[in-house]
């Protein structure tokens, strides 16, 4: 008999989430059946859609979540024993998954592990996985780089904002990235960015005027809001914004949503083309993305950091971390 370790969602959460919101419950789990198999988790994801999907969120369910896990028994030959599987698992310590979806409000499948040679399997949940893929088809499909571009990034010192940072780089544009701390603007020249500018001081406009005296032709959007908004503002003829996410909304009521200026006049004039988008539009090249990625790391021109937390009964304080932006590129918690 196998015990599993999950948090569920104790209350629903009002504003910033808090720990008291989750509970940590154990569970014993039953024989396997024909076709299925017992992963142990070895890192958990925590990420900003926890927070940003809180709407689908039933009170008592298991927090939604990736993870990469080993398989410890199994009754079907696609995940066999010994093999790491990345899964929508939920925020669990075993589960058991017949290798079909599990989740009907993040439906995708559970898939085995890349060989990713002497790197860290964790990176299966940031740089070689959804992260990596959201920065590589987003920032390549929608901004459409071109080299001696100016490129904008904002959240630029987490996990999707560094990644696209540095393939904007690879693509020959010069790269400005806004983040929210000093030490984080720090961290991104020290990984090639051309310009770093923390947006808690209170003269980051004119920071970023000066560092773009030609505008901006592409924006990779994470965070939304008014900081967006003054970033459009800037931006050149033909420009392209990815929005990617708007993370200073997450945390608010849908009631009372942050108000910020209105940008339509500079979409109109400048004839921007401005594009939301889920990474599962590109599920059919899930693994192109991947191994572009690893190409790019094994070449020394892709750099990834983590934030870890260790201890499964961290979770909480890792994702609330997260969303006060604790985090310097992934975060993810070692079991
Ligand atoms: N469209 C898609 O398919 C996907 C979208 N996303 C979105 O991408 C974005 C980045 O995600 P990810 O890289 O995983 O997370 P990050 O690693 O970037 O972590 C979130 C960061 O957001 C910043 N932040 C938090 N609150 C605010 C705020 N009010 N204003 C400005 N910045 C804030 C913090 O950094 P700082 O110190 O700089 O403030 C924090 O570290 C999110 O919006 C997320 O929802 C993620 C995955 C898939
Ligand atoms: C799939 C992830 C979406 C966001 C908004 O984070």
């Amino acid at each position: 008999m196998v015990r599993t370790k999950k948090f569920v969602l104790e209350n629903g959460f009002t504003n910033m989430p808090k720990e008291e919101d989750f509970k940590l419950i154990e569970e014993d789990l039953p024989e396997l059946k024909e076709g299925e198999f017992l992963a142990e988790a070895l890192y958990l994801s925590v990420d900003p859609y926890m927070r940003a999907y809180a709407h689908r969120l039933k009170e008592g369910k298991t927090m939604i979540g990736l993870q990469v896990a080993k398989i410890l028994k199994s009754n079907n030959k696609e995940f066999t024993v010994g093999k790491y599987v990345v899964g929508h698992f939920g925020w669990a310590t075993h589960t058991i998954s017949d290798g079909l979806s599990t989740n009907a409000d993040y439906p995708q499948f559970p898939y085995i592990m890349p060989d990713f040679g002497q790197l860290p399997a964790s990176l299966s949940l940031g740089a070689l996985g959804p992260t990596g893929n959201t920065a590589y088809f987003g920032f390549t499909e929608i901004c459409k780089p071109q080299a001696g571009e100016t490129v904008v990034i904002t959240a630029a010192a987490g996990a999707i904002g560094s990644h696209v940072g540095q393939i904007a780089k690879i693509k020959g544009c010069r790269v400005i990235g806004i983040t929210g701390s000093d030490e984080k603007c720090k961290w991104l020249k020290s990984i090639g960015f051309d310009v770093a500018i923390n947006y808690k001081n209170s003269t980051w406009i004119n920071a970023l005027s000066e560092a773009t005296p030609r505008g901006i032709d592409c924006y990779y959007d994470n965070v939304g809001g008014e900081i967006s908004s003054s970033i459009i503002q800037r931006m050149c003829k033909d420009g392209r914004v990815a929005v990617c996410g708007s993370i200073s909304s997450y945390n608010c009521d849908v009631h009372s949503l942050p108000k910020a200026t209105m940008i339509q006049p500079w979409i109109v004039f400048q004839q921007l083309e401005v594009r939301g988008f889920v990474t599962k539009k590109w599920s059919h090249r899930w693994m192109e993305g991947i191994k572009e990625n690893l190409k790019w790391i094994q070449e020394g021109k892709l750099r990834y950091k983590e934030t870890v937390t260790e201890g499964f009964e961290y979770m909480p304080r890792a994702f609330i971390g997260l969303l006060n932006g604790e985090n310097i590129g992934k975060a993810i918690v070692k079991v």
